[in-house]
């Protein structure tokens, strides 16, 4: 009897994370395996979908008629067997849907796009014939989607039987390829073709040389025409007569960036550890030979050479024959790690990140997933990465919340890591200066094993640092974001010919308008937050939904001309600053400056090269970089982050400081660190400018056990959207009740309550957050949630849930 086939399929609308069962025709019976993608009938219209192939059954089990698989997406499995087991485990617990825990794991050529097709089926009247499909026979939903008249004869079409509308998938994964050629003759046949030669044809004659020289191989056309000084007729004229074939040729599509490399020859060799640096690679390494899934954490100060451990770590893991993950935040903002990695380990290393063309995405996907690849450095979705025998998974800044991903599936990358750590045996290390309450508390209780790099490598102390406060300062001069010893310091330092670091800290901060007479402030008309002034468009702009409107010259509410800019973004600080020293070379840095693709690797070249002496920028320069000739950091308010309403606001402040005063200092010349506040009381302000972590641990973990968050409690968040608030309050009161009549009675439910923006992309939102401890029911009553939202009494209603949020807002 015959095998049928059970496919996850992609419905949007009415998910399931049960497979559903096809026939497999006779054709495919042969070529269909687990983990492939393949095109199904769904439901009773002529609607196609995706689907993955993710196991086999007997067809005795089934009676009724079955449809069959229509198509095969793949020649080979997507998906291997860790890959489909990982993603079980990921709608599992994520709460989130089958199907979007297998896309998210691959790269985005991958993922198929369903559109709608009009098929011209019977004979049209000849003005809609000509207006409408303008003589052909077949067109895009998506051409008509715009235009209502048109939709509307359409439809008017489709009653009468006239047209069809049909799904279809496409796949849209092509490797790129390129002309290439190969002989079709023979050497001696080569030759002989050389003797019927006119004698004056000396460009022929110079391609059947050319020919020979290859004995059969398949050349890239391009490269042939340089190596054998050709024209491209020569070779098609060589085609013609039957000498050569011309083929399509696959070639990877590598990054840009990752040109100007230096080829394997010159790779840089490891360093001379240190002690502690030795201690910790050691153990590491006999994880990694033991076969250990064990987890530390590699707990070192700024610029203590926890890369360098993490590098040699990777080269031992090499060394046995394994392959090796290393994750980094956000890795365009971090281009200096990425390429120490590949300096030392050159063409065997892969980077994903999100920064990428999908054709290079897709690309690099390959080239790991045929072994060609052997390390692989990306940001949070490279933990996907399909490396085979994974022998150590590195996961640098390991308190990082960009780790987190906010959108189903709602995974963390750490999790993730020690899931394949233990697939495979592996060990798991995660790095931090400043590592998360949660990490550095398993150390303590010995879950994880832990490893310290408690000085840096240049001997150096950490540099000193100053708190500046900035209530008697602006008393005295007035509004300005420069205290006078921040001034100070930087004008020592372009007198001395070295570099500073200023950073402005924007969480939390926006730069809205305000009018002075009625106060009133310019908001976004589909969300409920301020609009952004950015200078370089001229415009407004929402950063919830992009929404962008022209910088008003009036009050919208009462019409006055007294409309202000207020807070402070980067560039309003970069004018100021170029008031106060015209003689100082500034680089500015912020999301704006570093749009371009490119720009951010160029600007931080710069700022290298020493073309600048002052970079002005966001927390995205506080992370990973590493300039020797940087000896003052400025940080011009501390403080901003503080007042949000999340339990670890603290916490990202204290790393956020830590980490920024850590790219002072790092190689000969003493560093200097200060920091501006409006609250130079603060114990994270406190304990930072003391470079105190432990001091800071403790009176944390104190605070959230008095107020049961994490880690004392573990968090889930719900949350429901609609267009109606009453509608989303609704289902969330029923979200509620259900929860009350289920979970432990220790466990604690808060809300509903709106959430902090409470309204978002033209949707109200509210949100519930339980905190337990364990609770045996929770599991089982959150998926029975998910699978209800699915059902019609949720309607429009969005619900999503977030096991262990890193926001609360
Ligand atoms: N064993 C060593 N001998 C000499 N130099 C070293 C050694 N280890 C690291 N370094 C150098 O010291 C500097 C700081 O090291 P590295 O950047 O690895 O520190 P880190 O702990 O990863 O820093 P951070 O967390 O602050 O980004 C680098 O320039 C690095 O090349
Ligand atoms: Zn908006
Ligand atoms: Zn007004």
């Amino acid at each position: 009897m015959a095998e049928l086939a059970q496919v996850v399929v992609d419905v949007p609308t009415m998910q399931t994370n049960q497979p559903y069962t096809y026939q497999v025709p006779e054709a495919l019976e042969q070529k269909l395996q687990v983990g492939m993608r393949v095109v199904v009938p769904f439901g009773n219209g002529h609607r196609q979908v995706q689907g993955f192939v993710v196991g086999f059954t007997d067809a005795s089990d089934y009676g009724g008629k079955l449809k069959p698989i229509q198509a095969v997406m793949d020649l080979q499995p997507v998906m291997d067997a860790e890959m489909l087991a990982l993603s079980k485990w990921l709608a599992d617990t994520t709460y989130s849907f089958w199907i979007a825990c297998l896309y998210t794991m691959l790269p985005n050529l991958l993922k198929g796009k369903t559109h709608r097709v009009v098929r011209v089926v019977d004979e049209l009247p000849e003005q809609d014939y000509f207006d409408l499909f303008a003589g052909r026979d077949t067109r895009d939903y998506a051409d008509f989607a715009d235009d209502p008249t048109a939709v509307s004869r359409l439809l008017k079409l489709k009653r009468a039987g006239k047209i069809r509308i049909d799904y279809q998938v496409e796949n849209r994964a092509r490797a790129k390829t390129v002309m290439g050629i190969t002989p079709l003759l023979s050497f001696e046949e080569l030759e002989e073709a050389r003797t019927s030669l006119h004698p004056n044809a000396h460009a022929q004659n110079r391609l059947l040389s050319y020919l020979q020289s290859i004995g059969g191989q398949t050349v890239v056309q391009k490269k042939a025409e340089r190596v054998a000084q050709l024209s491209a007729a020569t070779f098609n004229q060589g085609a013609k007569k039957g000498w050569l074939k011309k083929v399509p040729v696959e070639v990877y599509r590598r990054p840009q960036s990752q040109a100007a490399l230096p080829d394997d020859h010159h790779l840089q060799p490891a360093l001379k550890l240190n002690h502690d640096q030795q201690v910790a690679v050691d153990q590491i390494n006999a994880a990694v030979k033991d076969q250990q899934a064990a987890t530390f954490l590699l707990q070192g100060v700024t610029g203590s050479g926890k890369t360098e451990v993490y590098l040699q770590s990777i080269a031992q893991a090499l060394a046995q024959g394994r392959t090796a993950l290393m994750l980094v935040p956000e890795i365009s903002l971090t281009p200096q790690i990425v390429n120490r990695v590949r300096r030392r380990f050159g063409s065997q290393v892969a980077v994903l990140h999100s920064g990428l063309s999908n054709g290079e995405q897709f690309d690099e996907w390959r080239r790991i997933e045929r072994g060609a690849a052997k390390v692989v450095v990306g940001a949070r979705s490279a933990v996907f990465a399909p490396l085979k025998n994974l022998g150590l998974i590195i996961l640098d800044e390991e308190h990082e919340s960009s780790y987190k991903q906010d959108e189903a599936p709602r995974y963390h990358a750490r999790e993730v890591a020690k899931w394949r750590g233990r697939y495979h045996q592996a060990p798991v290390v995660l790095g931090s200066a400043t590592p998360s309450l949660e990490s550095r508390a398993r150390a303590l209780k010995g879950v994880y094993r832990f490893l310290g790099l408690p000085h840096r490598v240049n001997k150096q102390p950490l540099p000193p640092i100053q708190v500046v406060d900035m209530r008697p300062e602006i008393k005295q001069r007035g509004e300005s974001n420069f205290s006078r010893p921040l001034l100070q310091a930087v004008s020592d330092r372009i007198t001395r010919g070295e570099q500073s670091i200023l950073m402005l800290n924007r969480r939390g901060f926006s730069s809205f308008m305000m009018c002075r007479d009625c106060g009133t402030v310019l908001k976004c008309p589909n969300c409920d937050i301020s609009l952004t002034l950015h200078m370089d468009t001229r415009t407004m702009k929402c950063h919830y939904c992009g929404h962008e409107e022209p910088i008003p010259q009036v009050c919208p509410n009462c019409h006055s001309r007294r409309i202000r800019y207020y807070g402070t973004g980067t560039e309003k600080v970069e004018q100021e600053l170029r008031q106060l020293m015209p003689q100082a070379r500034i680089i500015r840095m912020d999301v704006d400056t570093t749009r371009r693709k490119g720009m951010h690797e160029k600007l931080l070249k710069q700022f290298g090269d020493h073309q600048a002496d002052i970079l002005l920028g966001t927390q995205m320069i506080a992370k990973g970089l590493d300039f020797p000739n940087v000896t003052l950091v400025g940080v011009l308010n501390a403080d901003t982050g503080l007042g949000l309403p999340d339990f670890r606001a603290s916490e990202r402040t204290f790393d956020l400081l830590s980490q920024v005063s850590g790219r002072a200092g790092r190689a000969d010349k003493q560093g200097q660190v200060i920091i501006q506040t409006f609250n130079p009381d603060h114990y994270a302000i406190r304990d930072a400018q003391a470079n105190d972590y432990d001091r800071f641990f403790f009176q944390e973990m104190n605070l959230r056990h008095q107020a049961s968050y994490p880690p004392y409690y573990y968090t889930v968040r719900l949350m429901a959207s609609h267009p109606e608030e009453a509608v989303a309050a609704r289902a969330m009161a029923h979200i509620k009740e259900k929860l009350h009549q289920r979970l432990a009675p220790q466990t604690i439910i808060l809300g509903p309550t709106p959430r902090a923006i409470a309204r978002m992309k033209r949707r109200y939102y509210y949100q519930i957050v339980i905190k337990y401890k364990r609770d045996p029911a929770l599991h089982a009553t959150l998926e029975e949630i998910l699978q209800e939202t699915q059902s019609k009494g949720f309607k429009d209603v969005q619900v999503s849930i977030d096991p262990d949020p890193q926001y609360f807002m």
